[in-house]
């Protein structure tokens, strides 16, 4: 797909909407026309085409109000169109792309694609193909209509418009370059803001040279140093080039001219007239091309963007509308994050349907990059993950989410009432709703809010990190999963809390198959098996107890979480 044909879904519209701009520029004229005839008719004496002249001023002015009004409807509502029409495909792009490749790209980036670049596509739909259209036909049609009353007083009125263009590219020499780095200067300020606000309490804290703040400060003043430094060096030609097509000094110029012709005979008063109306139309335009090629620039810079985020790779889904009963197996699974060491390296188990299965490993050991993969977040760079004997990526992806339910460390909770929360549309009875919440040990603390179960997070209230991870245990647990899959996700949770949950994943567990990641060898004890993670390769499989006997790489966590405990106390 090339970048113009993103465009494709309202090049249908565009068409006729420039062919009705052309005509507004050339009825845009005849007004101008009528008074020159009318002028001429004058000076020469004959009789006054009075009734014609005002009919075709008239119709000349209401057919170009028309058809530009006319012209200007359709391409609004073309972009409107377009716009969600992208805007639609970027959501579903970012929806099937694996997910580490859309963090990676940074909110900067997407906000840049989505809003930005869409954005500036309405300059470009709305606007400028209609202004480009006018700039090209008016100077045309008017020397056209001069030729055809004096072609030497119309070749003379180019003059203004060659000495516009020949400053403007002057101007302009280099500024491929200069208009590349302006847009990286934009995206430096744009990445170091959303870092800067992003990392504010960090900021506040660790702030100073090299930190977030000083970053955005560094960019802005790059771009502000950058930009003078561009603008300075091209003030006078660009000056000189809007100056010499000013319609004003053009008018002049032709009158000066118009005199000179008619009292040496060679030029008719109504040629002059002509002249002196219809050379600014000419040249004046020029004086406008330089932000609408900036316009285009900009549209066809964010139509190639656009295309590249579209074109990123996508995580496809399979057609088997149901996980089939059966153990989740994990086959000879490795997977390398973009040009980075293994994350996880031939690592093969099952999940019987029921149980308690805790993953335990040091930090960067891949214990989240396994959770990812089950979620298929992305898929692994080689083996394949299976349930019930069905690869993952034969399931719809409705199969699977009914099938595995997460609690990730990065809550997602929405702004959006608990009930909506928790149940994310779907059909759920209160009973159930309100049973999942009991089982995640938050149902009282929801009842006692203001609105209970229809208090909206982020407005009504603001939960602890504690409350927000029960929450999310009981948006998994209301999907009555077979495999219930948590990430950290008690790690915010005050102690009695966790006991309680713990017992009622123990329960869980009788009738579902849990996995319990988590750093906090407690709870993992609580496990009927435990899978212990080192570099990415499972080190370990068996209860707490035999691998604290057999396991190495879980001997040397203990030993870290015994150091870690005291040099705590
Ligand atoms: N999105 C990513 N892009 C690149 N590398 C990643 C990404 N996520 C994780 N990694 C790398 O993959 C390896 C495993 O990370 P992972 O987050 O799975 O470990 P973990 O055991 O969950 O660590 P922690 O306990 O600190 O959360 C690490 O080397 C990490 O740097």
């Amino acid at each position: 797909m090339t970048s113009p044909e993103l465009l494709r879904p309202v090049l249908g519209r565009l068409v006729p909407a420039a062919v009705l701009q052309a005509l507004a520029g050339v009825s845009a004229l005849l007004p101008l026309l009528a008074l020159a005839r009318f002028a001429g008719a004058w000076a020469s004496g004959d009789a006054l085409p009075g009734t014609t002249i005002v009919v075709t001023a008239v119709a000349g002015t209401v057919g170009a109000a028309l058809a530009a009004a006319a012209a200007t409807w359709i391409t609004h509502r073309a972009d409107a169109d377009l716009s969600l029409h992208l805007q639609r495909r970027l959501a579903e792009t970012i929806r099937h792309a694996p997910v580490p490749a859309v963090q990676g790209q940074g909110a900067a980036r997407i906000k840049k694609v989505v809003q930005d670049d869409t954005g500036a596509l309405h300059y470009l739909v709305a606007h400028t193909l209609l202004d480009v259209v006018a700039l090209v036909v008016v100077p045309i049609a008017g020397f056209a209509v001069l030729a055809a009353f004096d072609w030497r007083l119309a070749l003379c009125s180019l003059v203004p418009l060659v000495a516009g263009v020949l400053f403007y590219a002057r101007a302009m020499r280099g500024s491929g370059a200069q208009f590349a780095e302006y847009a990286v200067a934009q995206q430096r300020i744009n990445a170091a803001v959303v870092d800067y606000v992003r990392g504010l309490p960090v900021a506040k804290v660790y702030g100073g040279p090299g930190g977030a703040r000083t970053r955005f400060l560094s960019a802005a003043t790059g771009f502000h140093d950058f930009f003078r430094a561009w603008s300075s060096g091209t003030a006078v030609v660009t000056t000189a080039s809007w100056l010499v097509v000013t319609p004003g000094l053009t008018a002049t110029g032709l009158t000066v001219l118009g005199v000179i012709g008619v009292t040496a005979g060679w030029l008719t008063p109504s040629a002059m007239v002509a002249g002196v109306l219809l050379g600014p139309a000419i040249s004046a335009p020029v004086a406008v091309a330089g932000p609408r090629l900036q316009a285009i620039r900009t549209g066809l810079s964010a139509l190639s963007s656009i295309r590249e985020f579209l074109e990123q790779p996508a995580l496809r889904f399979g057609t088997r509308g149901s996980a089939p009963a059966g153990s989740v197996r994990l086959e000879r699974i490795s997977h390398r994050y973009d040009g980075d060491r293994l994350a996880l390296d031939d690592v093969s188990f099952d999940l019987p349907p029921t149980g308690l299965v805790a993953v335990v490993g040091a930090s960067g050991s891949g214990k989240s990059t396994l959770a990812a993969l089950l979620a298929r977040f992305a898929d692994p760079t080689s083996g394949r993950i299976l349930i019930g004997g069905t690869a993952l990526t034969d399931l719809t992806e409705k199969a699977l989410y009914d099938h595995t339910a997460f609690v990730f460390q990065d809550t997602g909770m929405r702004r959006a009432s608990v009930r909506d929360n928790l149940t994310g549309g779907r059909a759920v009875t209160d009973e159930e709703m309100a049973g999942a919440a009991r089982d995640a040990a938050i149902h009282d603390e929801i009842t006692a809010l203001a609105h209970g179960y229809d208090t909206v997070l982020g407005v009504d209230t603001e939960l602890s990190g504690g409350q927000i991870q029960r929450l999310c245990l009981a948006r998994a647990l209301v999907r009555s999963p077979r495999l219930l899959v948590l990430d950290e996700a008690l790690s915010a949770v005050d102690a009695a809390s966790r006991s309680v949950l713990l017992d009622m994943l123990e329960a869980q567990a009788e009738h579902r198959s849990v996995l319990l990641i988590t750093h906090q060898l407690d709870i993992a004890a609580r496990a009927d098996r435990v899978l212990v993670l080192a570099d990415g390769r499972l080190a370990g499989d068996g209860t707490a107890a035999e691998l604290s006997m057999t396991c190495p790489a879980y001997q040397a966590l203990t030993g870290d979480s015994t150091a870690h405990a005291e040099g705590r106390h």
